[in-house]
């Protein structure tokens, strides 16, 4: 029998049987899209606002959100347990701060995401239930990614909307992992570590494919929301009371009663006028 095909790296012996060589290598394509999506590009060239910001982290919110209850769900099964590391790598209360300093107490009331959004959260809530061990493709695109450009793009984010100190930045820091290069050889052994079928391991392959295109389809929705926010409707939404959406092509946003009069009244002139014109 051929032996494995050993892969050299700084200090790791990795094969081409490893989980966490092979995960890279399928998403490689979908890493360059990713970085390549237009809120991406902002990011590396300095150019991200806060209003883009805002919106990345309320989406990022129900991302972790729902990608952390699963693990925390599913911890001890058998694919989860060895990448599971709550102490270390949990972003949500991170993100909840940072929210907490851009939209004030009452900022639960105040997340606006796009559809992608619920799509990528349903995504991951029916995997925790339907497929735990696909957990791992989403844990390793979300995780393994904040720990690599995400350092960067911190750093970016602080200069290029004049934050001070490290204040609406916690999403970035990692206070549990001293190095993250050296964690991050501690996950790939871990995810490598995993056992599972050859089936199992072609459908986490996919699914993390699958992962990065959920995260470019958000991308592209903010994107999107944050053209239509900018100017207008920078201040929506209420949790409280039955949450009312407004659909607006790709998005959803909470509107409070004042907004969707706002909008109605709107809707009425642009009808009135258009009915005058026509006569
Ligand atoms: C501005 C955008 C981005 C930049 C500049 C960037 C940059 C990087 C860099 C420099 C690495 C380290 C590569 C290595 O160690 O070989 C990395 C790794 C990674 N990135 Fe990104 N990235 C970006 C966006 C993203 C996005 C949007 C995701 C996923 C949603 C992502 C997921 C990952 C993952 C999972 C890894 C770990 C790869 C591995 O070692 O297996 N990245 N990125």
């Amino acid at each position: 029998m051929e032996p494995e095909k050993k892969t050299q790296t700084t200090s790791e012996q990795m094969t081409d049987r490893d989980l966490s060589e092979q995960i890279k290598k399928v998403t490689k394509d979908s890493h360059v899209r990713a970085e390549n999506t237009e809120l991406m590009l902002s990011f590396q060239k300095g150019k991200v606002t806060l209003p883009q910001y805002k919106l990345l982290l309320c989406s990022l919110y129900e991302v972790y959100q729902a990608l952390e209850e699963e693990l925390d769900r599913n911890s001890n099964h058998p694919s989860v347990a060895p990448i599971y590391f709550p102490a270390e790598l949990a972003r949500l209360d991170a993100i909840e701060k940072d929210l907490e300093y851009f939209y004030g107490q009452d900022w639960r009331e105040k997340i606006v995401v796009p559809a992608a959004t619920k799509r990528y959260c349903h995504r991951l809530r029916q995997i925790g239930k339907e497929n735990p061990e696909f957990l791992v493709a989403h844990a390793y695109t979300r995780y393994l990614g904040d720990l690599s450009g995400g350092q960067v793009l911190g750093r970016i984010a602080q200069k290029s909307m004049g934050l001070k100190g490290s204040e609406g930045l916690s999403f970035f820091a990692f206070p549990g992992v001293s190095s993250p290069n050296l964690f991050k050889q501690l996950y790939r052994s871990r995810m490598n570590s995993v056992e599972l079928t050859e089936e199992e391991r072609n459908g986490v392959l996919e699914e993390a494919v699958r992962a990065f295109e959920l995260n470019i389809q958000v991308f592209e929705g903010l994107q999107m929301l944050a053209s239509v926010t900018e100017n207008e409707l920078q201040t929506c939404s209420t949790h409280s009371t039955p949450v009312n959406t407004l659909q607006i092509p790709g998005a959803i946003i909470k509107t409070t009663p004042l907004l969707r009069m706002v909008l109605g009244l709107f809707v009425a002139l642009v009808t009135v006028s258009v009915g005058i014109y026509a006569f």
